[in-house]
């Protein structure tokens, strides 16, 4: 099967060499093959967030290897680090990040057209994308004017826009009461499933981790 992210002996200490030194990751190592989901499961504070950055090249390790699709990106320039982001990886967080003064289609086109996609393609991608999620008929409206369920829906459309292999997500449900938090990760899993991309999503519900093929635990800088 082939491999879409691998970690291996990641560390990261913050404040290296000072007093507060504080090292977060300490040998992390992990590898999701293609359409795999896995759930990140760790105590606030363990560094999930940290190592979601460094799989997705926002943050350098000081040690170890991140390769995506095979491609290892230790020490590469920023230019094909950025490259490598668009490209293949898809970002949602706990709080959506949609951009206030554009709608919400406007929101999942802007990748696509950064990528050099066509406004009329880009359209009809972000049409499809938020039919499937159920929120097509807000594609007009701006951010503020709808739910928060829908917000992290459009967000959902928004980081799947570029057909990334890789998704990552951090509590990309957490700011949701119960309920909705259900039916919205729900809408994620399926585009997902559907788009049959690889996905490490951070989640503190042990029932959403249940609906992913596996759980790694963060503990004590390691995954395990
Ligand atoms: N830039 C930074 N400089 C110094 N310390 C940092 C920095 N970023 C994070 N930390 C510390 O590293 C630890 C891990 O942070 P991180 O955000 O990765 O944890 P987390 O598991 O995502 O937490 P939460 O679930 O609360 O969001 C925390 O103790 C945090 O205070």
């Amino acid at each position: 099967m082939s491999e879409v992210l691998r970690l291996a002996g990641i560390e990261k200490t913050y404040n290296r060499g000072k007093p507060n030194a504080l090292t977060v990751l300490d040998g992390a190592s992990i590898t999701l093959n293609a359409g795999e989901v896995v759930a990140l499961v760790a105590p606030s504070g363990a560094g999930k967030s940290t190592l979601l950055h460094i799989a997705g090249l926002l943050d350098d390790a000081d040690a170890g290897e991140v390769a995506i699709g095979g491609t290892v990106f230790t020490g590469a320039s920023d230019r094909k680090r950025t490259a490598a982001r668009r490209a293949d990886v898809g970002f949602v967080y706990q709080f959506h990040h949609l951009l206030p003064e554009f709608s919400a289609i406007e929101n999942v086109m802007l990748p696509q057209l950064a990528d050099g996609v066509a406004d009329g393609a880009a359209r009809e991608r972000a049409m499809t994308l938020l039919e499937r999620v159920g929120v097509a008929s807000r594609a007009e409206n701006r951010p503020a004017a709808l739910s928060g369920g829908e917000q992290q829906r459009v967000a959902f459309c928004r980081a799947l826009a570029n057909a990334p292999r890789l998704l990552l997500a951090d509590e990309p449900t957490g700011n949701l009461d119960p309920a909705t938090s259900d039916t919205v990760f729900g809408a994620l899993m399926a585009l997902v499933r559907e788009t049959g991309m690889s996905a490490l999503i951070a989640t503190h519900n042990p029932e959403l981790a249940a609906r992913m093929d596996r759980t790694v635990r963060l503990e004590g800088g390691l995954l395990v």
